[in-house]
């Protein structure tokens, strides 16, 4: 990957000791593990032996002032950044602000199915400030530009405006900084703060810090409530709001709706078993009331709707745009069409991510319960 020319300053890695010995690690880690025990988390928990927290981890936790080791797999071609670097032009804020170190509650671990994540080993007051998100400043116009080549080296040249790109998730907007607008990118540098997952009910926010004009390139994280001990951190990523990706979500729902109408069509006139589609398999299984491990499309399936949908006998035709998709399963091919893309939720799979159950589907969408209805494109 070809990187702007930086003109960062060196940050200089803080060579504070690292302050939980093995042994506070292991009982933190059992804690953990006890408080999720019936928990997909609890069994990847268990994953973390010796090898994994051993000097690799310890080594980088203790270059971003963590507490606890970061688990090796977590940080592999991860670069420890305890401040900001600024590329593309961007320098440092002048003013100095002050940050408050990493707050020593925090410890990075295995999260499934989102990766790994951030967990408070205690409770946290609403308000609190944890730490800086820190990354590569970048310009936010340059740095679109180079996701999107990467996006078409990997997709080809017939992929779509939208930037998203896995690394794209790790860049978190940092203000219009005077200019085109500046991201902070953690995706190859950073400190623990990239390792926050995104929640349909985060409990933190990032806050700028930056001062006077320089209102970029730092960003706090901060709770937005009280967190009990042993939740994950999590924030809104916000990302839906792009209009390119949007587009790109819903042109994807319209072509994977329109792939699947002669399956639809047999769901529709013997409720048989359909082989092809996958995702037409879940709304037969939703149909009939199939039990099985949860299949987190289910969950966008309203099975009385789509119950009178079939029983319409309606005959499904070629939608041109999202919203010609039938109402009983917009939403289900909406968030099929945000996997594709590669930014669906799967935030309420994670009980220590979001307790509640409710999620949008897509990574930054607002819930349904306050964002009724298909929007006009
Ligand atoms: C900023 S990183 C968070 C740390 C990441 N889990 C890791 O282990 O490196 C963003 C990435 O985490 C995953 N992720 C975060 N929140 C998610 C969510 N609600 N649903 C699904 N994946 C999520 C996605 O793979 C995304 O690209």
């Amino acid at each position: 990957m070809k990187r702007a020319m930086s003109e960062s300053r060196e940050t200089t890695p803080r060579a504070a000791p690292l302050k939980a010995p093995a042994q506070q690690t292991e009982e933190a880690l059992a804690s953990l593990r006890q408080h999720w025990q019936s928990e997909p988390l609890a069994e990847a928990l268990n994953t973390l032996d010796a090898t994994e927290l051993g000097p690799e981890g310890q080594r980088w936790s203790r270059a971003v002032g963590l507490h606890f080791p970061t688990p090796a797999s977590a940080i592999r071609g991860v670069q420890p950044l305890a401040g900001n670097e600024y590329a593309d032009g961007l320098r440092a804020p002048s003013a100095a602000v002050a940050m408050p170190s990493m707050s020593s509650a925090l410890l990075v671990a295995p999260a499934p199915p989102c990766g790994h994540g951030v967990f408070a080993m205690r409770p946290l007051q609403a308000g609190q400030r944890l730490g800086e998100y820190t990354g590569e400043a970048r310009r936010y116009d340059l740095w679109c530009e180079e996701i999107k080549a990467r996006k078409v080296a990997r997709r080809g040249a017939e992929s779509s405006a939208s930037p998203f790109i896995l690394e794209e998730l790790y860049a978190a907007w940092a203000g219009i900084g005077g200019g085109e607008g500046v991201v902070i990118d953690a995706f190859a540098k950073g400190n623990a703060m990239r390792f926050i997952n995104c929640s349909c009910q985060p409990n933190c926010s990032f806050k700028n810090v930056g001062a006077g004009f320089e209102k970029h390139g730092r960003l706090l994280v901060v709770t937005s409530r009280d967190i009990e001990a042993f939740e994950q951190l999590s924030v809104d990523y916000g990302w839906y709001f792009d209009p390119a990706t949007l587009a790109e979500v819903r042109a994807e729902a319209t072509k994977a709706y329109n792939e699947d109408l002669s399956h639809l069509q047999a769901l529709s006139k013997s409720r048989a078993s359909v082989s092809a589609s996958s995702s037409v398999r879940i709304l037969q299984d939703v149909l009939q009331e199939v039990p099985g491990p949860t299949e987190f499309l289910r969950r966008y399936v309203d099975r009385a709707q789509l119950t009178r949908l079939v029983e319409s006998k309606k005959s499904f035709s070629q939608a041109k745009s999202y919203l010609e998709i039938p109402e009983a399963l917009w939403h289900f091919y909406e968030v099929l069409g945000a996997d594709r893309v590669g930014i669906s939720c799967r935030c309420a799979l994670d009980k220590s991510l979001n307790a509640t159950g409710l999620c949008s589907g897509i990574i930054g969408r607002p819930l349904q319960a306050t964002h009724l209805g298909r929007e006009k494109q």
